[in-house]
């Protein structure tokens, strides 16, 4: 079974996706870990290299995380690449949003280049929502609720859903 969660800035995709494997005995694979893990700390890679340069080590991680069988987290901006766009149609897709008003908190770390504060990353979000939506086979918003509770769901959402081999012809 795979299951690649996408979605914005702190929507919980990395932490959810570690639990959501732990409930389903599922390798977790983040695929901005993996980026780190090869290059170094991804600020460092936008300022020294630009996004461009990101997004190409970003799609090379993303071919390899999705041939294992695993809970795949993207980075917010994976799926802005057309061939993983392309790549998705064949696997189950969870959609992780998260209101404004839960951002904030969320931000902390410093880490993400392209999120600042919340009006970057609402300026982000509008301009990728349609094609987060149009890639997704379920979402849930995590604005309110505890991360284990949301794990839960989507880890049974996954056994009901995430094993049919091809989506494909129900697009
Ligand atoms: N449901 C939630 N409720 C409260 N905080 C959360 C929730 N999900 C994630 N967080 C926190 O939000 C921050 C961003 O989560 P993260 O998993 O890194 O998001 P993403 O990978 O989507 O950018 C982290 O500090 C995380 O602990
Ligand atoms: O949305 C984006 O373009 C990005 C999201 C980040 O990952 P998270 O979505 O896990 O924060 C990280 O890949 C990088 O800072 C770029
Ligand atoms: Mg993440």
């Amino acid at each position: 079974m795979r299951l690649v969660l996408i979605g914005p800035p702190a929507a919980g995709k990395s932490r959810i996706g570690k639990r959501v494997a732990r409930l389903l005995g599922l390798p977790f694979i983040d695929t901005d870990s993996l980026v780190v893990a090869a290059h170094g700390p991804i600020s460092d890679i936008f300022a020294t290299h630009g996004e461009p340069h990101f997004r190409s080590l970003e799609r090379a991680e993303v071919v390899k995380a999705l041939s294992a069988d695993a809970v795949v987290s993207f980075g917010g901006g994976a799926v802005l690449d057309a061939e993983t766009q392309h790549d998705l149609a064949r696997h189950p897709v969870v959609l992780l949003t998260v209101q404004p008003h839960a951002v904030l908190s969320r931000l902390g770390n410093g880490k993400r280049p392209l999120v600042a504060d919340v009006e970057s990353w609402i300026a982000l979000y509008e301009k990728r929502r349609d094609l987060y939506e149009r890639l997704a086979d379920h979402t849930v918003d995590t604005s309110d609720r505890p991360t284990d509770q949301l794990a839960a769901e989507i880890a049974d959402w996954a056994r009901q859903n995430a094993t049919q081999p091809t989506k494909e012809s129900t697009r």
